[in-house]
């Protein structure tokens, strides 16, 4: 393992008495598991439920390690957990005093989730925000990641605990906002953003999801949320725009499927140009 001492690679071994565990205006950084190295930690946020932020975190995943880089996926959305069922992954994940390995889908993507901890994968999560947090703490401290280049995190919707633990004890270097077309993404995508504004965690980029649908027949596209705003909105904030998603059953079908792994989500073919970079060039 590398004694390299950054705020994204401190591990508990190599960074012991490290300067950027004091850094971020006074709050200091949880320390990783001993045998996590992460490179890049990245965020998917929204201010709303139910746009599609598991939707566009598992596509960035898989475009990574389709690359060929080594990819994990932290699913903090405590109480509505989707990842793993998007790979057809169930627990248990297995545990040792080292820490909690997490699953590994079809793609070579390291996974870890609530509901791979649960008992059965229908049990509620019925818990308060304090240990809800704690859980997401636990998913960086006690979780064997191993090696990575990225790890994305998909966050809850909203502007709550959640987003406010990853921003405030995790090295992250950024979030991608996702959103749709409706009249109140104005203000909703502009809370995302002022919260990560707050917190000084940049901006990569806005997604928009279900931006029209395509009629499998004559090929026209609908509108069936309205017009888009999502350029306003991206250069008002002066951040780019990703991509626009239509609705396309072919994915929700394999997000039902389990079967996300085979998913090359082409809608957002570029995202990978804004994300930071994990290797030296
Ligand atoms: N572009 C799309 N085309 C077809 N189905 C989609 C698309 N985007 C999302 N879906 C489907 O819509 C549902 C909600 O998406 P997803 O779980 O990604 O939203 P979310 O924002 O993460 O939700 P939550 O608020 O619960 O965290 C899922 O069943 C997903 O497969």
């Amino acid at each position: 393992m590398s004694r390299d001492c950054s705020s994204t690679t401190c591990t508990k071994e190599s960074c012991e008495g490290c300067k950027s565990k004091e850094k971020g205006a006074g709050i200091s950084k949880e320390m990783a598991n001993g045998y996590s190295e992460i490179k890049k930690v990245i965020g998917v946020v929204s201010g709303k439920g139910g746009v599609g932020k598991s939707f566009v975190t598992a596509s960035l995943a898989n475009q990574m390690a389709a690359k060929g880089y080594r990819v994990g996926i932290m699913d903090a959305d405590i109480t509505g957990p989707s990842i793993p069922k998007m790979y057809g992954l169930k627990g248990a994940a297995q545990a040792d005093d080292q820490g909690i390995y997490p699953m590994i889908t079809e793609n070579d993507i390291k996974i870890m989730s609530v509901n791979l901890l649960l008992p059965k994968e229908d049990a509620p999560v019925i818990w308060r925000g304090p240990v809800i947090s704690n859980m997401v703490k636990q998913f960086w401290t006690d979780v064997i990641w191993g090696e990575l280049d990225y790890l994305f995190i998909d966050m809850p919707p909203g502007t709550g605990d959640v987003p406010l633990t990853v921003f405030q004890s995790l090295p992250i270097e950024g979030v991608f906002i996702v959103t749709s077309p409706q009249e109140l993404v104005h203000m909703i995508v502009k809370k995302a953003y002022n919260m990560a504004d707050m917190m000084h965690v940049p901006v990569f980029g806005v997604v928009e999801n279900y931006s029209y649908v395509k009629c499998p027949d004559c090929g026209k596209e609908f509108k069936i949320f309205g017009d888009s705003h999502i350029e306003e909105v991206a250069a008002e904030l002066n951040v780019p725009l990703v991509g626009k998603m239509p609705i396309d059953t072919s994915f929700a079908e394999a997000a039902d499927a389990g079967t996300f792994g085979q998913i090359d989500n082409t809608y957002l073919k570029d995202a990978y140009t804004y994300l930071p970079k994990a290797l030296e060039e």
